[in-house]
């Protein structure tokens, strides 16, 4: 650079992309220098998700210029020369899940030629020798489907690097990680950092923008709105720089209202035994209650709420729904009893791609929207008007396909659907995944809204800003409820239960994966 600055190792200037009526990008631009950990963050639909299509080559955008360490950027479709220079781990595995680790790193680069036999022990070789290279402690042998989040998400960033890529972009590789995995994440990033490895972090969580992150730079409406030192803006100029309102200092994970008193046990689970998951679990949510269900990844407190949904069978106990049983591992007597349920994982469970909005949001509710079971497309757009007002998704109409919606868009729509039906009872996977701090607030209220009306919620998360919407919030390790919150707890008593370093039976056994 003329000034004598570092050159950037990745430069995007004047940035446009449209999608039909949709605009993107509007003249926006970031700069990332070597070693540096930049932060992208927005609400939902601001933009984030297009431009690291466009940085790492699979969009192209309308206007603008991209440059990596001062060099233009490949030409389109040159997909080694991008590999070279940026690779993006995504929420979502890009990896083959029936394949090795090592064939997962050498992936059409397995022989010299291509004539040539691949030879696999030296492969096997290679791929140890590259994992070891970066830290990663994994199996070359070991199928990449068989492999946690973590572990899958370091494979990607050690083949990123090999390929020569000195800039990563990490698009919320949190959302799925729990507390020590996350903190295994940064320290590798932190490590890979120190040896000039520069990163452009997406997260909807702004404590891991604060905890990991130099520079963070705001997007808002399809435009670039700032970029500062992160040291240097407070979170509350970081929400109004996202929203673009005025803050009157209320902090956003406050609690969302007075906790409520419960009237009589709306969902009971007793005595619930799940294969290799739970032993003997009981669990009770009142009418009128929001009750969380907290936990790492190995406590099986997902495996309990997907059971209350009719999704798992139960080697022992039961579960009632305003004292009528549900058959366990029935969705439709889950479904007949009344129990709504928000699915973790939205693109396997979630959402029907290709369809619309208004598609996705009635799925549950096709017998509300004509007589004998037809269904009556003005009915059904007049109800997913409705849900994408009262959610707040941003879409430019019901018509659209769920699959050209922001992710943050996507999971409201999956949101929306589980509310559709009024359930008697909602159980909510990690229903804020994915959706911005404004958004977050607003559909935390909207399940609260539920016990409001005299059902029950139980939001199956280990997000502090979920659990803090509940009333009480009982706490999983290992496939036991060891500690149980009434309103007022803190953090780090919370975290510390989590964590399994409560004074609880289980609390020895920890590790369960990663290093
Ligand atoms: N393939 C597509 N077709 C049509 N519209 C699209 C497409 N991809 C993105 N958009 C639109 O472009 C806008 C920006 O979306 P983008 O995914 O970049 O947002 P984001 O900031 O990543 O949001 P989130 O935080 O929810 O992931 C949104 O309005 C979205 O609906």
């Amino acid at each position: 650079m003329a000034n004598g600055s570092p050159v950037p190792v990745a430069e995007a200037a004047g940035i446009s992309k449209r999608f039909g009526a949709t605009v993107a990008l509007r003249d926006a631009r970031i700069t990332v220098t070597a070693g540096e950990s930049h932060a992208l963050v927005g609400r939902n639909g601001a933009g984030k998700s297009t431009l690291v299509s466009i940085l790492t080559g699979l969009q192209q955008p309308d206007t603008g210029t991209l440059r990596f360490s001062g060099r233009p950027a490949p030409a389109f479709g040159d997909i080694d020369a991008w590999r070279s220079r940026v690779a993006c781990v995504y929420q979502r595995s890009t990896i083959l899940p029936g394949l090795t680790v090592a064939e997962n790193l050498f992936l059409n680069r397995q022989s010299d030629g291509a004539l040539r036999p691949i030879r696999w022990k030296e492969l096997r070789r290679r791929a140890g020798e590259l994992l070891g290279e970066y830290g990663v402690d994994v199996d070359p042998t070991a199928r990449a489907g068989e492999l946690s989040v973590e572990q899958r998400q370091f494979v990607e960033i050690a083949r990123a690097l090999s390929f020569g890529a000195r800039f990563i972009v990490l698009d919320e590789p949190t959302a799925k990680l729990d507390a020590r995995g996350i903190t295994r994440l940064f320290d590798k990033l932190r490590d890979l950092q120190r040896q000039g490895v520069a990163f452009l972090f997406i997260s909807h969580h702004l404590q891991e923008v604060y905890d990991l992150c130099t520079t963070v730079t705001v997007y808002r409406d399809a435009a670039h709105i700032l970029t500062a030192p992160v040291a240097e803006l407070s979170h509350q100029a970081l929400v109004e720089a996202m929203t673009g309102e005025t803050t009157t200092g209320s902090d956003a994970t406050a609690p969302l209202s007075a906790p409520r008193t419960r009237s009589g046990t709306l969902l009971e689970v007793d005595g619930l035994t799940l294969k290799d998951v739970c032993r003997d679990l009981s669990l009770s949510v009142g009418a009128g209650e929001v009750v969380g269900l907290a936990g790492a990844t190995a406590s099986g407190n997902v495996q309990v709420g997907e059971a209350v949904a009719g999704l798992h069978r139960a080697e022992a106990g039961t579960i009632s729904v305003g004292g009528r049983g549900v058959r366990t591992g029935s969705v439709s007597s889950a479904l007949a009893a009344g129990v709504g349920l928000v699915p973790e994982d939205r693109h396997l469970q979630g959402l029907v791609h290709g369809r619309s909005v208004a598609e996705n949001a009635t799925l549950t509710v096709t017998d509300q929207l004509g007589p004998y079971g037809t269904v009556l497309p003005g009915r059904t757009r007049a109800f997913a008007a409705r849900m994408i007002r009262d959610l707040d998704i941003k879409t430019p109409g019901a018509a659209t396909s769920v699959s050209a919606l922001s992710g943050g868009n996507q999971q409201k729509v999956v949101v929306a659907r589980a509310l559709a039906t009024d359930p008697r009872v909602l159980v909510a996977i990690r229903p804020t995944n994915g959706v911005d701090v404004k958004s977050k607030e607003f559909l935390l209220t909207r399940i609260r809204q539920v016990a409001e009306s005299g059902r029950a919620a139980l939001i199956v998360s280990d997000e502090l800003d979920d659990l803090r919407a509940c009333d009480r919030v009982v706490v999983m390790f290992h496939g036991h409820a060891v500690a149980e919150f009434g309103p007022g707890w803190t953090d780090e008593q919370l975290v510390a239960a989590v964590e399994g370093v409560a004074a609880t039976a289980a609390a020895s056994d920890t590790e369960t994966h990663g290093r």
